[in-house]
This record gives structure tokens, sequence and C-alpha cells, in this order.
């Protein structure tokens, strides 16, 4: 079953299409990374979807039927830049953010408890906001996203401006979150959509590029390398690296060489079988799988 469908999203300003005909699907429970450089589009996008701003043609539909309520309703999102009222304690903020959301004094003080307890912030909640690190606020944020019991998070760049300790214990929230909840956040940082999604969406300049599981998306990109380091240089070694047929590339590094190659089991023993029959002197076989980030490095500059 799907959770929410999009099917050729798109928002022109001033004639560019910043987010152009964008077509994905999200499933219940999953959490799935939108990923892009600075510009992408991610911003606009995830606006769009938590109801903020108005696609200018697509279609956007929540679990299989077209909204009968205000996406907001089925949303929580947690904006780039959170506002606080900096003067108010974490508690008497959700406590005030509940009742924006039409629950009972009473109602929104319980709600407030029970998700300053959810973010590990009851300990701080009666210290006004102004106090809080960097990663506490973003905390408090989620909780505010998470007010009305929404079907889906949407966080744009929760961890992109926290420090270390910051981005750990968001993550580790976010980590927590997915349990039971299905999660929409963007990233420019590679590692925190591989730390904590199953999913990728690539976005450059408003396109949709790649889409898929990370394990799908990481192994369609078909090569692995073999960092190789030798004690003595042996002579023609990149000619007689580029002679195995198993061998795609051979590159030339500063401690060594990089081979690419296309099947890793074949090309290893072809690469041992050489330098043993040569004897050359090995220092290094290294074997590397390739990273979201040469994934997205080559989605990007193509
Ligand atoms: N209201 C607007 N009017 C005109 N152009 C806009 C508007 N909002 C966004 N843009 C443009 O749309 C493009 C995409 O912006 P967006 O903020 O969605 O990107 P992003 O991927 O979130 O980038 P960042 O990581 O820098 O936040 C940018 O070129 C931006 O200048």
């Amino acid at each position: 079953m799907t959770l929410m469908s999009v099917e050729q999203l798109t928002k022109t300003y001033q004639s560019t299409n910043v987010v152009d005909e964008l077509t994905f699907s999200l499933e219940p429970g999953k959490c799935v990374a939108l990923l892009g450089p600075n510009g992408a589009g991610k911003t606009t996008t995830l606006r769009m979807l938590a109801g903020f701003i108005k696609p200018t043609k697509g279609e956007i539909v929540f679990n299989e039927e077209r909204f009968s309520r205000d996406v907001r309703h089925y949303v929580g999102y947690l904006p780039q830049y959170p506002v606080f009222h900096n003067w108010m304690s974490g508690e008497e903020f959700l406590t005030y953010v509940g009742q924006l959301a039409y629950l009972t004094k009473h109602e929104a003080k319980a709600k407030a408890a029970e998700l300053l307890d959810l973010v590990n912030l009851s300990d701080a909640k009666k210290q006004r906001i102004s106090k809080y690190s960097g990663g506490m606020k973003q905390r408090l944020g989620i909780a505010q996203a998470l007010i009305h019991d929404p079907k889906l998070i949407i966080l744009d760049e929760p961890v992109s401006s926290l420090d270390p300790i910051g981005r750990r214990e968001v993550l580790n929230l976010i980590r927590e979150l997915k349990k039971d909840a299905t999660i929409l956040f963007s990233t420019h940082i590679l590692n925190d959509a591989e730390e904590v999604s199953e999913e990728i969406l690539l976005m450059h300049k408003g396109k949709m590029i790649k889409q898929g599981a990370i394990s799908d998306v990481s192994e369609t990109q078909g090569t692995t390398s073999i960092h190789l380091s030798f004690g003595d240089e042996p002579k023609f070694i990149e000619e007689r690296l580029k002679e195995i047929d198993s061998v795609f590339n051979v590159n030339r590094e500063e401690d060594g060489f990089i081979v690419t190659v296309h099947d890793i089991n074949i090309a290893r023993s072809q690469l041992l079988d050489l330098i043993q029959q040569e004897e050359w002197e090995l220092t290094r076989f290294e074997i590397g799988k390739t990273s979201l980030e040469d994934i997205f490095m080559k989605a990007v500059t193509e």
C-alpha cells in the first residue's frame, strides 16, 4: 500500500521549473531521504507536499484517495529554519502549539508531556528555549511537527546546521521515530541519508535523477574498485593491469592505483594471479564499494 503518491509535480517561478515533473511514491513505515545539492528544489518540493504552497502542475494523492481534508491534517512539517518563541519554555511552547492544533488545554498539556518524553527533552521542559542547544531546538521542532499525530513526517534539512553532538541526537531521534512513522527528510549530506534512510530520492536542477532503495541504487551503479599499492612500482604495471579482462579502468593515485572492475570475484583472482606470477611486492589490496557519494557526484555532474 502507498501512503502518498506524487505525479508530475511541478512548481514554476518566473517561467523556470524549479521543481520539474517529479513522480514518486512513499510507502508507509519507510524513512526516505530527499537528496540534492543547494538549489535542487528540495525545500520547494517539501513545502508543496506539506501543503504550504500550491503546485503549478501535478498531483499529490494521499492514501490512494484524493485529499478529503487539507493535507496539513496528515502531514507534520519541520521547516529548514524553524522559528520558536524563545522566551517560552519547551513545555509552554508545545502546549501552545497543541492548542493551535485545536486540542483543549488539558489535552495539549498531556500531548506536550508525551512528546517531550519522546524527544528526550523532559529534563529541560521548564527551561527557556533561548537556552536550548541547536540539537535541542531541532528536537523541539520535531516534537512540534508531531503534535497532531501526522501520518507523514516531513523534515527539511533537520541536521545540516548542527554540530556533531546535535546531529547525533537528531539522527538517533529519527531512528526512533521511523519505528512507527513514515519520514521524508531532505539533506545534502550523504552520510545522513545512508545512516537512517532505506530509500533515496535524488534531485538535481528540479528533476528527479535517481530513486530507489539505497542498496539497489548503489548496486545498479555496477562497478567496484580495488586499491592497489606496491613497494617498488613494477614496470609497465598500468598496461599489464589494463590487459586483464575483468578490469574496466585503471587510475593512478599518489600511493598506487585504483582499479575499477566489473566482477569483483573474477577480478580479485585474476589480479592476485598476475601479482603472484610476476612476484610484485604488493603492500595494499583494498576492495571499495561504490558509495552513495560516488553515485551522487556522478549523477550531478553528468
Ligand atoms: N518563492 C520563490 N520565488 C522564486 N524562486 C524561488 C522561490 N523559492 C525558491 N526559488 C528558487 O527555486 C530553486 C530551488 O530552491 P529550493 O529552496 O527549493 O532548493 P533546495 O534544494 O531546498 O536548496 P537549499 O539546500 O539551498 O535549501 C532555487 O533556485 C531558488 O532560488
